[in-house]
């Protein structure tokens, strides 16, 4: 893993330790003080832009996670196989992503599945942004068990690209997505 990446990984793990955190508050301080600290480091020279795998590079990868070097993205890792997308998260999303008390986000959800679409969208050589993103909760997801994300293409015509998704807890899909991804440039 490059320094930029395990930087994004780290910065991840940072703010699910602040948001379950019951230190003391000198403690809480310290780690504010820490936390700026770092920040000004990190303004010391900024990009443009966020980095991202260049796009290229996503199509036909078997691996690929364009934005795993910014960490207010989940660090999501994709595989593409048979013309489909999984992923999968082994020790849960983890609390920092709570909606309902233990249970997931639901705009998280559609966060990931998005991500994972548009990913495989751009997989097989379609350079596309999202126009419609249906999303149908079935279940709450647990935070603190393995999940999996699957998506797949269902229908293409012109620039339209039609994709479906689910996130899945165990054998029951919690969330399900259609998503649009419509071809630019
Ligand atoms: C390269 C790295 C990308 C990473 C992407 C990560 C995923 C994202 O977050 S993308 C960001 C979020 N999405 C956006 O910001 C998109 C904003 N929207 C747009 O730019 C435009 O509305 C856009 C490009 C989707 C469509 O506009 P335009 O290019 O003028 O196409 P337009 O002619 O209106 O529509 C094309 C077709 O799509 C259909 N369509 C467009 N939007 C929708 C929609 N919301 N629902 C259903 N159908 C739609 C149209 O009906 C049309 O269908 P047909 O060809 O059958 O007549």
């Amino acid at each position: 893993m490059n320094a930029r990446r395990d930087l994004a990984e780290a910065v991840r793990e940072l703010a699910s330790a602040v948001a379950v955190t019951d230190v003391d508050d000198p403690d809480l301080a310290q780690a504010a003080a820490s936390a700026r600290e770092l920040t000004k480091l990190l303004r010391e020279r900024q990009l443009e832009d966020v980095p991202r795998t260049p796009y290229d590079e996503a199509v036909g990868a078997t691996h690929y996670g364009w934005h795993l070097d910014n960490p207010a993205l989940p660090g999501l890792t994709m595989v593409f196989e048979d013309g489909r997308a999984t992923a999968t998260i082994p020790d849960g999303l983890g609390k920092a992503y709570a909606g309902p008390p233990g249970k997931l986000h639901g705009g998280v959800g559609a966060l990931l599945l998005d991500v994972l679409l548009s990913s495989l969208v751009q997989h097989h050589g379609v350079r596309a942004v999202t126009a419609s993103l249906t999303v149908d909760y079935r279940a709450a997801t647990r935070l603190d068990v393995p999940l999996r994300i699957t998506g797949d293409i269902v229908g293409r015509s012109g620039r339209k690209v039609e994709t479906v998704g689910a996130l899945w807890c165990g054998e029951v899909a919690t969330v399900e997505a259609r998503g649009l991804f419509v071809q630019v440039g």
